[in-house]
């Protein structure tokens, strides 16, 4: 009898290699210095649209009835405004897809993303590029794939194609494909391999804060850096933090690069998305980590497009769980959310 999940787990993985090869396809094609020094974000808008097509088509070829939660929809690409980004997504996703799609067609894949979440029955989540700042910079980001059901995240997938396979090897043999299904651990394999080579990932065993490192945002807009100083010092951390964009912070943990992934609230009216933390969830819970909000309870991915019930989130290597929320609380604690 074939495992639990195994059918989707092939399929999420085929659609977020493609999905990746897409992004790295733009990322060749349309990030210039130009680009980069006119700040504009327009290759990644169409990387997003065409990975976010790409993953909804081949979705919805193997399971039709399943909907998806996704972060990007098809407004910006309708009309006469819309026309010269849309022909560029409709051209890049035919480079990826077998059969050629018409552009009704990709803007249908793309709005497939629509759905609104919820406790009950499967959906999925989709976050066609985590990381949009790291991916303009040719850093790190991350094609991100869960399947909830019943409100739980049962299977999850991040594709990261600038994510070095062994850290200690930090410019050679990038690409890397994160995945787990509720119950059968957590594995990494190279993104795009010839064949289903894969290894086991678990967190670290690191039992005393005090010889944990932090995995954190470069962005402090997206959790409080000053927040996490006063943690380590609280926790006695000396080791620099890793910082990086993206779930690739997840799959960083998963695998015993860093300890401690902190995504503290930055401002009171910021509701975390289900596709930014799903796949990356279910990777360290079975890499045998634990993740949890600030105040130590479960993410609850049965609220709808957000983590509404949650605030901020706090992934560990399991054993030094406690203590970094301990940490986080008494931090926490002394101010107003957000202060
Ligand atoms: N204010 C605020 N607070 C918390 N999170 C926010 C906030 N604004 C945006 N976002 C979401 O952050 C996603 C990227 O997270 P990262 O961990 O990659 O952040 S960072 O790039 O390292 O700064 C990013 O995902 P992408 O849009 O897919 O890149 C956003 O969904
Ligand atoms: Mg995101
Ligand atoms: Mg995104
Ligand atoms: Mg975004």
């Amino acid at each position: 009898m074939p495992a639990y999940l195994a059918a989707e787990r092939a399929a999420a993985i085929e659609a977020v290699e493609r999905a990746s090869r897409v992004c790295t396809a733009v990322f060749q094609r349309l990030v210039t210095e130009e680009t980069l020094t006119k700040r504009d974000k327009s290759p990644v808008t169409v990387a997003d649209f065409g990975a976010q097509a790409v993953v909804n088509a081949i979705l919805e070829k193997h399971f039709p009835d399943d909907p998806v939660v996704g972060e990007e929809d098809s407004k910006d690409l309708q009309g006469e405004a819309g026309r010269a980004l849309c022909e560029k997504v409709v051209d890049l996703v035919n480079a990826a897809v077998e059969r050629p799609m018409s552009t009704d067609e990709v803007l249908r894949a793309i709005d497939r993303g629509q759905y609104a979440g919820g406790s009950t029955g499967r959906h999925w989540t989709l976050d066609p590029i985590d990381g949009t700042k790291g991916f303009l910079r040719g850093e790190q980001f991350a094609v991100c794939l869960a399947l909830i059901i019943d409100g739980k995240v049962s299977l999850g997938v991040v594709g990261c194609p600038n994510l070095p396979f062994d850290m200690s090897r930090p410019t050679e043999d990038r690409g890397v494909l994160a995945v787990a299904v509720e119950g059968q651990g957590a594995f990494q394999r190279r993104l795009h391999a010839d064949g289903d080579a894969e290894e086991r990932m678990h967190a670290s065993s690191v039992a005393n804060a005090r010889d944990a490192s932090f995995c954190e945002s470069v962005e402090a807009g997206h959790s409080s850096h000053g927040d996490s100083a006063r943690i380590a010092e609280l926790l006695g951390i000396t080791k620099q933090s890793l910082r990086m964009d993206s779930q690739c912070k997840y799959v960083a943990v998963a695998r015993g690069d860093a300890d401690i992934y902190l995504r503290l609230p930055v401002s009171s009216s910021y509701t975390e998305k289900i596709w930014d933390h799903a796949a990356g969830n279910i990777i360290i819970r079975e890499a045998g980590g634990r993740v949890s909000d600030v105040s130590g309870e479960p993410l609850d991915f049965s609220a709808g497009r957000t983590l509404s019930r949650n605030k901020g989130v706090i992934a560990t290597n399991g054993r030094v769980f406690d203590a970094v929320i301990a940490a986080v609380q008494r931090t926490l604690g002394d101010k107003a959310p957000g202060a």
